[in-house]
């Protein structure tokens, strides 16, 4: 045995240094990244290793929901293969071993040689080995024996395939590994082909989990298949675009070049000669042999069966819906035609239950926008609850929103919490800055927006609620996603409808919105306001970085200071007295003497805190890159590595 480990060593040291090899191109592959990038050495053995309890734990409870859904094609694979020695690891996609099923007759084996759970199989650890060779080329193969890359290894056989998410991530690995097997490789070849098996059929599931209120697209070459067992698999989101999919469906569809993520978005009609209105078609009305539909791009014929989303029973509009927008929806805008298109937009979606995502400057006005929905909704006399998820200590998160059974943890009161969720049962639940949420409370808001249950900390029945979710964010979910800080599974659940609240120095309706604001504090005080010209062009030459919350506040100041219910320049706000001047300013004026409160001093003052990035400097002037550089060159600001 020593001797066929010190052979092994020496052809992984020679394959390793470039000498061509019998073995799979991606045996030789993994073995060169070892030495290469991951930097291990061919003639250190090392043990496997098994994660503490506690990091087992944080690895296990980040895919929760998954490891739910995907033990029952555990079972059913460890089933096809019990008595044939091998054991079953689903792994993260970190090659942490997160769910197991082996014969208990050998486990202390099986923990030695780690095929255990919490064992970490990343190539970057264990070597070439099946699991972590898998995640780094995202395919399904096997490693047998000496292919692996520790000589600790060699008495295994393991073979893998990657599972993904419906949105094209990785999210785990299935392997099933024996002790001992047979020396040729070729034994393997049905265990390969029943991984690859288990793994798509686990993508289904998640898949049809995930997508339970769209509609799901099921395509087969064979017309019994389509149904039952179907090879590639859709989900559409009401505009007919691709929301999910499942790995087969991506080789399909994807084009030269393209990786997973490109297929979410595309039209489905563009890819197919089917339109998603016409998708009805293939749920009952048609034969089943005549549920046929062709690739646009090869003409391929493929067999069709399509899951509409549940019925909803939505009321029948009212009359103001018909025409005009509702009244608190009208409320929120004068003239301006891109509030106006949102508006209308959003009057269509006030009774489904569909989720709505809205984006927004801080102080637009998302969370106003969320209530006039709420209230021109058949949910209007119900609750609306706003969360901020980033005022929430994240310790609390979970207990404010899920609720809690009494005592269910330390510090929890003696009476429980109903929780935020369960509060707006029956109305809308807005959670605000949800890009702001940590990544354990997405899990489990995931599987309310999935399951419509809720289960309260310390309890194990679910309760079932029926809320509306508005969320709102002034960041970037994608650049988030990207980050790894938010959930793309839950971000699609989100974004049924995205609406854009504009800021407001780009609105045309900044008169409108003073009348009315005014009017509303005139009827509150019992005095009628009146705005002087000097201060109304104040106003209007604002560029109002904090939107309408700062004109709100600005109006609330000058109603208050004002004599006689007539505002002049001096009752106006300083800071917006003042950025006036600086907006208005005529490009032929002198350059001011230095004064902090004078508007080049207060421009080169944002500048020098935030580096000369003039990006960053509008971020916080509230106004556009180009109105930045338009003052630097009127105010002559050059910055420091353009001097010379
Ligand atoms: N169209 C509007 N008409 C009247 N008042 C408005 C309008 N839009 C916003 N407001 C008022 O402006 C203030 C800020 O609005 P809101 O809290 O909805 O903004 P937001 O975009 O949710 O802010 P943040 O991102 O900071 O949470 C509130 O006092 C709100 O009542």
């Amino acid at each position: 045995m020593e001797n066929a480990k010190a052979a092994h060593i020496n052809e992984l040291v020679r394959v390793s240094e470039g000498i061509a090899s019998k073995r799979d191109a991606i045996i030789t592959a993994s073995w060169r990244r070892c030495v290469a990038d991951h930097k291990l050495d061919p003639t250190v053995r090392r043990e496997a290793y098994i994660l503490p309890h506690e990091r087992l734990c944080l690895h296990r409870d980040a895919m929760d929901e998954f490891l739910r859904m995907a033990r029952f094609g555990l079972e059913a694979l460890y089933h096809q293969v019990a008595g044939m020695g091998y054991a079953l690891l689903l792994t993260d996609s970190n090659g942490v071993t997160v769910d197991f099923i082996g014969d208990r007759a050998s486990d202390d084996d099986l923990r030695r040689t780690g095929l255990y759970l919490g064992a970490d199989w990343n190539e970057g650890r264990a070597g070439t080995c099946a699991v972590g060779t898998c995640i780094a080329t995202g395919e399904a193969l096997t490693v047998h024996q000496t292919d692996h890359f520790d000589a600790t290894h060699i008495p295994l056989t393991c073979t893998a395939a990657p599972v993904f998410h419906s949105g094209g991530g990785l999210a785990a690995v299935l392997d099933i590994s024996a002790l001992r097997s047979p020396e040729p490789k070729i034994s393997q070849y049905l265990a390969l082909q029943l991984v690859k098996a288990y793994t798509h059929k686990i993508e289904n599931a998640n898949l049809y989990n995930n997508f339970r209120r769209e509609w799901v697209v099921k395509l087969s070459a064979s017309q019994e298949f389509a149904e039952v067992d179907p090879d590639f698999v859709m989900a559409l989101d009401g505009a007919g675009r691709i929301i999910g999919f499942n790995h087969r469906a991506w080789q399909l569809l994807a084009g030269e070049g393209e990786g997973r993520e490109d297929l979410i978005g595309r039209s489905f009609s563009d890819l197919f000669d089917c339109q998603v209105d016409d998708l009805v078609r293939f749920v009952r009305s048609l034969p089943t042999d005549q549920r046929t539909l062709h690739l646009r791009r090869s003409g391929t014929p493929l067999f069709a069966q399509a899951m509409p989303p549940p019925a909803i029973a939505v009321p029948r509009p009212r009359k103001e819906d018909e025409g005009n927008l509702p009244k608190p929806l009208q409320a929120m805008c004068g003239d301006d035609p891109a509030l106006k298109a949102v508006l209308t937009r959003a009057a269509k979606l006030v009774n489904t239950r569909m989720s709505l995502l809205i984006h927004g400057e801080t102080g637009t006005g998302k969370e106003h926008l969320a209530k006039a929905l709420h209230q021109s909704s058949v949910r209007a006399a119900k609750p609306f609850v706003a969360v901020n998820c980033a005022a929430l200590p994240e310790a609390l998160i979970e207990s404010e929103l899920f609720g809690y059974e009494p005592g269910s943890f330390t510090g929890a009161t003696s009476r429980g919490k109903k929780g935020l969720i369960l509060e707006a049962d029956g109305g809308t639940l807005f959670l605000d800055e949800i890009g702001d949420m940590p990544l354990s409370s997405q899990t489990r808001l995931l599987r309310v927006l999935a399951e419509r249950e809720v289960t309260p900390i310390g309890r194990t029945k679910a309760v079932s609620v029926d809320v509306r979710v508005i969320a709102a964010t002034h960041r970037d979910l994608v650049e988030l996603i990207k980050a790894g800080t938010f959930r793309d599974d839950l971000y699609f659940r989100l974004n049924g409808a995205v609406f854009t609240v504009p800021p407001l120095r780009q609105r045309g309706d900044l008169d409108w919105l003073i009348d009315r604001l005014l009017a509303e504090r005139a009827e509150r005080d019992g005095i009628g306001y009146t705005i002087a010209a000097p201060a109304l062009a104040a106003l209007r030459a604002h560029g109002w970085p904090g939107n309408v919350r700062e004109l709100v506040n600005a109006l609330d100041y000058a109603c208050a200071v004002c004599t006689d219910g007539l505002i002049e320049l001096m009752d106006i706000p300083d800071p917006v007295q003042r950025s006036g001047v600086f907006e208005a300013w005529p490009a032929s004026a002198p350059t001011p003497a230095p004064d902090s409160a004078d508007p080049a001093v207060r421009l080169r003052e944002v500048l020098r805190r935030l580096h000369w990035n003039v990006s960053a400097a509008a971020r916080d002037m509230g106004v556009d890159r180009s109105t930045i550089h338009r003052q630097m060159r009127r105010f002559g600001i050059v910055p420091p590595h353009r001097l010379d």
